[in-house]
C-alpha cells in the first residue's frame, strides 16, 4: 500500500528537514561488508573447470558405514552398501531436516559441516534447508512470550536470537521488517523465509535473527487495528508458526510516530550498542548487520515526494541496507535503476525474486473479515481466533476505492 495515499498520514519528511530527530551517527552501525551480491568472477574456479561428481565422496561415507556395520557384525552390510550405492544420494541434503540433532550428528559424521563443502570446490550440492526454518510447530500452543504493553516494562525480545555465531566465516545479520501487519499474513511470514534463502545462497551472511516491528497507531492508515492487537497477532504467528522470528513492540510503543531509520538505529543500539554484537566461536563479538525487510511497493514508496528524508534514505540504505522482496507486477530492478540514492547504495540492496508469487493482501483479508467470508489459509490459525476472539475489522467500513487500489 502506498503510505502516501493513507487518509491522514503526514509525512515525515515534509515541510521542515531541521525538525527532523538526528539519527545515531554513522560510527555507531557496524561496518560490516555491504551484502554484495558475488558475480561469476568471485568464484575461485576457472569457468570450464570439469565438474567433480560427488560420488567419491560418497564411497568413503559407505565404507565409513560398511566398516561400522562389520565392527558391529550386524547383517547383511553388503547388500545395504551395493544397495545405497546405486542411489544418487547427495548426503547429508536428504536427511530429515526437523531435528538439529540429526543435522548435527550428521555433520559431525563428517567431521566439518559447511566449510568442508566450501572447500570441496565445483562439487554439485543442494542446499540444505536450515533446521530452524523447519518449525514443526503446526501451530501447537506452547509458551509464548509476550511484548510489554507500556514503555516502561519494555524489553528487547532475544530468546530466539542466535547466541554464537556458527560459521566464523560469516558476517552476522538481523533481519527487520516494519509496517502495518493488520493483520499478519502467511505472505509477511513467507516474507522472512525467502529472505533466508536469498542470503545463504547469494551472500556472505548469516541470519541470527529476525523482527516484525509493527507500526504505532501514530500512523494513521486506514484499517490499522490498536497496536497492542497487533503486535499479539505478530507474537501468535511467530509463536506459533515459525522458530525464529520475534517481535518487537518497541516501535509499536512509541508516543509520536517514529521512522523507519530510528527504528533501525533502536535495533542497533539494542543489538551493538548495548549487547557489543554476537558471540563468535573465539570467544569474541562481533558487530551485526541489520537490514531492513520490505516489498517492493514500499521501496517505490521512496521515489514519491515527501514520503521519505533523503537523509534517512541514505541512513537506511548506506549504514543498513535493504531486502527487496518483489511483488507480481512491480518492477524493483528498473526502479532501482532509477532511484539515484538506490542506485549509490545499490550493493547494500538486495532484490528478492517471489519464485512462488504470494500476494495476500492485509486490506483484502479485513474486507473479506467484514463480509463474513473465511480467511483459512491466508493467515495462521491462532491469528484468525485472535481477531474472532476481539471482534477486530468487523464494523471498520473501508472505502471501497482503497481496497482496490491497495493491490493489483
Ligand atoms: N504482495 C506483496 N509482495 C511483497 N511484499 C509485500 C506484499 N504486500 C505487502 N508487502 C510488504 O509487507 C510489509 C508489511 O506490509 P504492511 O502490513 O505495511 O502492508 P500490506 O501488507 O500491504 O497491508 P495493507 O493491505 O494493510 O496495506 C511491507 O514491507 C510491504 O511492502
Ligand atoms: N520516512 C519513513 O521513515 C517512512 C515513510 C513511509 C513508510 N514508512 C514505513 O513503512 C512501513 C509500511 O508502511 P505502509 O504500510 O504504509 O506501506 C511502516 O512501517 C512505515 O513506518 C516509513
Amino acid at each position: 500500500m502506498d503510505p502516501t495515499k493513507a487518509p491522514g498520514f503526514r509525512p515525515p519528511s515534509a515541510d521542515s528537514k531541521d525538525e527532523l530527530e538526528p539519527l545515531a551517527p554513522p560510527s555507531q552501525i557496524p561496518k560490516n561488508a555491504p551484502i554484495q551480491v558475488p558475480v561469476l568472477a568471485d568464484y575461485p574456479n576457472k569457468l570450464d573447470a570439469p565438474i567433480k561428481p560427488r560420488q567419491h565422496r560418497h564411497h568413503h561415507h559407505h565404507h565409513h558405514h560398511h566398516h561400522r556395520s562389520n565392527n558391529s557384525g550386524s547383517s547383511s552390510p553388503r547388500s545395504l552398501a551395493s544397495y545405497e550405492s546405486t542411489i544418487p544420494k547427495i548426503h547429508r541434503d536428504l536427511e530429515p531436516l526437523s531435528s538439529t540433532e540429526v543435522s548435527e550428528s550428521s555433520e559431525d559424521e563428517t567431521g566439518g559441516g559447511k566449510e568442508e563443502e566450501l572447500e570441496d570446490d565445483m562439487t554439485i550440492t543442494v542446499p540444505k534447508i536450515e533446521s530452524y526454518q523447519t518449525a514443526d510447530l503446526e501451530e501447537v500452543p506452547h509458551g509464548i512470550i509476550r511484548q510489554a504493553k507500556s514503555l516502561e516494562n519494555y524489553e528487547f525480545p532475544t530468546h530466539r536470537l542466535v547466541t554464537e555465531l556458527k560459521n566464523p566465516n560469516k558476517h552476522p545479520l538481523v533481519i527487520v521488517a516494519c509496517g502495518s501487519f493488520s493483520p499478519i499474513t502467511y505472505l509477511h511470514l513467507r516474507m522472512f523465509e525467502m529472505a533466508v534463502d536469498s542470503i545463504r545462497e547469494q551472500t556472505r551472511f548469516e541470519v541470527i535473527g529476525g523482527y516484525y516491528s509493527p507500526v504505532s497507531d501514530n500512523y494513521k492508515k486506514r484499517g490499522l487495528a490498536p497496536s497492542h492487537h497487533r503486535v499479539r497477532m505478530c507474537e501468535l504467528a511467530c509463536e506459533r508458526t515459525s522458530s525464529w522470528l520475534m517481535v518487537d513492540a518497541w516501535e509499536s510503543l512509541q508516543p509520536t510516530y517514529t521512522r523507519t531509520a530510528k527504528v533501525l538505529d533502536h535495533f542497533n543500539e539494542e543489538l551493538n550498542i548495548k549487547r557489543g554484537g554476537i558471540l563468535t566461536s573465539d570467544g569474541t563479538k562481533r558487530g551485526v548487520k541489520i537490514m531492513l525487510l520490505a516489498g517492493g511497493d514500499l521501496i517505490e514508496s521512496m521515489g514519491e515526494p515527501n514520503v521519505w528524508a533523503d537523509e534517512d534514505l541514505h541512513h537506511i540504505l548506506g549504514y543498513y541496507g535493504c531486502l527487496i522482496v518483489e511483488r507480481t507486477g512491480s518492477d524493483v530492478r528498473s526502479f532501482l535503476l532509477s532511484h539515484d540514492i538506490m542506485y549509490e547504495h545499490r550493493r547494500n540492496v538486495l532484490v528478492i525474486k517471489q519464485l512462488i508469487y504470494n500476494d495476500i493482501s492485509s486490506t483484502k483479508v479485513r474486507l473479506f473479515l467484514r463480509r463474513g467470508m473465511s480467511v483459512q489459509y491466508l493467515l495462521p490459525n491462532s491469528v484468525i481466533r485472535y481477531i474472532q476472539e476481539h471482534g477486530l475489522y468487523v464494523n471498520e467500513p473501508e472505502p471501497v476505492k482503497q481496497v482496490l487500489e491497495s493491490k493489483d
